[in-house]
């Protein structure tokens, strides 16, 4: 079963930044073995271990995975937002060929101030209560585009409406604190979008809005894509979002990345046992949830992170630091170790199964119960 043996066995070192993508174009954004831990009184909390993946203009990358996988640190760090005591201890973010782990903190505010936009999981830390919504998004505006200011304060007029503001031109003249929490975010989203950033990270931007207006700026979101070549970093635990919006997924596991590839071959062909598993639990895909829970940020399993939970763990995934990234059959990466390109990868695809049938080698250890890494 050959699994593209020529591809670099880990991307993990960061000393091969081969891009995701095959073609001429290359990444807006290129993330190499970004690590960002937390010291804490009870330790040193990992959150983000090694975590690589690459976003094309124009695109939009979806990061999934269940709650305290390291989805925001990601975000936070690639943007260096992460308030001390965290840290990005080591690691690569490369955005237009410039490092943004490395420059200076002046060169990295005009980038993202002007290129690159965020939208906070919390609209409050985007907007300043003691301007009106409509002077955040007019500034917004004028800071990026040569325009008077009524020009500027139509174009956030209008941005207000596009994303959703019920009566946009009163509404502008209002201050956050008279909003609801869903409109708020909807402003922080225009203010984020009023400056046409080349690309948006958007963390969980929608889960606080009802499913309508939720409709309406994943439109948005797909328009600006195809217009204005918006790429956009999305941070989401919906499945069901992901497959509407994503062009390409990035699947995060207690802080390692579990699986990449475009959302049709990773929602078709799911290869890591994880995302296979929460795929399959979705409603009418007939799956159970997968039993038992993330582990403690404090004292991960050793091997892969996700071997105390995995149906299909052996020996292998059980010690070591977890494997590599490997390439799978329609494109993309799982770190998994049955698509080694030895072992038989089928059995992930074929769902959980009798274990016997699968890894007889390993029957003697097949309760997720193995002396070096079962659940604590
Ligand atoms: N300031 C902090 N101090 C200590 N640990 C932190 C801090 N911020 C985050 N963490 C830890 O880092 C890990 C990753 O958290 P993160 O918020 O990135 O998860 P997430 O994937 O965004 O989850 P959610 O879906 O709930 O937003 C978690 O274990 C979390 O407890
Ligand atoms: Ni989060």
């Amino acid at each position: 079963m050959s699994r593209d043996p020529g591809r670099p066995a880990s991307e993990r070192d960061g000393s091969r930044p081969t891009p995701e993508r095959d073609g001429d174009a290359a990444p807006l954004l290129s993330v190499r073995d970004l690590r960002t831990q937390f010291p804490t009184v009870e330790g040193t909390v990992r959150a983000v271990d090694g975590v690589s993946f690459d976003v094309y203009p124009g695109e939009t990358v979806c990061l999934v995975g269940e709650s305290g996988s390291g989805k925001t640190v990601a975000c936070e760090s690639i943007a260096r937002l992460v308030d001390p005591p965290g840290e990005v201890v080591d690691g690569e973010v490369r955005f237009d060929d410039r490092d943004l782990l490395a420059c200076a903190e002046r060169d990295l505010r005009a980038v993202r101030g002007d290129r690159i936009a965020y939208v906070f999981q919390d609209p409050q830390r985007s907007l300043d209560p003691v301007y009106t919504v409509g002077e955040q998004v007019t500034e917004a505006v004028g800071y990026h585009r040569d325009v008077d200011g009524a020009a500027a304060r139509e174009r956030a007029v209008d941005l207000l409406d596009r994303v959703g503001l019920p009566n946009p031109a009163a509404r502008a003249d209002e201050y956050p604190h008279q909003l609801s929490g869903g409109m708020k975010q909807r402003v922080a989203i225009a203010t984020a979008l009023a400056g046409d950033p080349d690309l948006l990270i958007a963390d969980e931007p929608t889960t606080a809005l009802d499913v309508t207006i939720q409709a309406q700026i994943l439109d948005l979101f797909a328009d600006l894509g195809d217009e204005e070549g918006l790429a956009t970093l999305f941070v989401t635990h919906d499945l069901g979002v992901v497959a509407g919006i994503a062009d390409r997924v990035v699947v995060m596991y207690a802080g390692r990345v579990m699986e990449r590839g475009s959302v049709t071959r990773v929602f078709e062909r799911p290869a890591h046992p994880y995302i296979r598993g929460l795929l399959d639990s979705l409603p009418g895909r007939g799956g159970e949830r997968i039993g038992g829970e993330p582990p403690d940020p404090l004292d991960p399993p050793a091997g892969c992170r996700f071997h105390p939970r995995c149906p299909h763990a052996v020996g292998e995934c059980r010690s070591g630091d977890g494997p590599p990234l490997h390439g799978v059959d329609g494109g993309g990466e799982a770190a998994c170790v049955f698509h080694d390109g030895v072992r038989d990868s089928t059995v992930v695809e074929a769902g959980p199964e009798p274990r016997s049938e699968r890894d007889p080698t390993h029957d003697a250890d097949t309760s997720t119960c193995g002396a070096d890494g079962g659940p604590r």
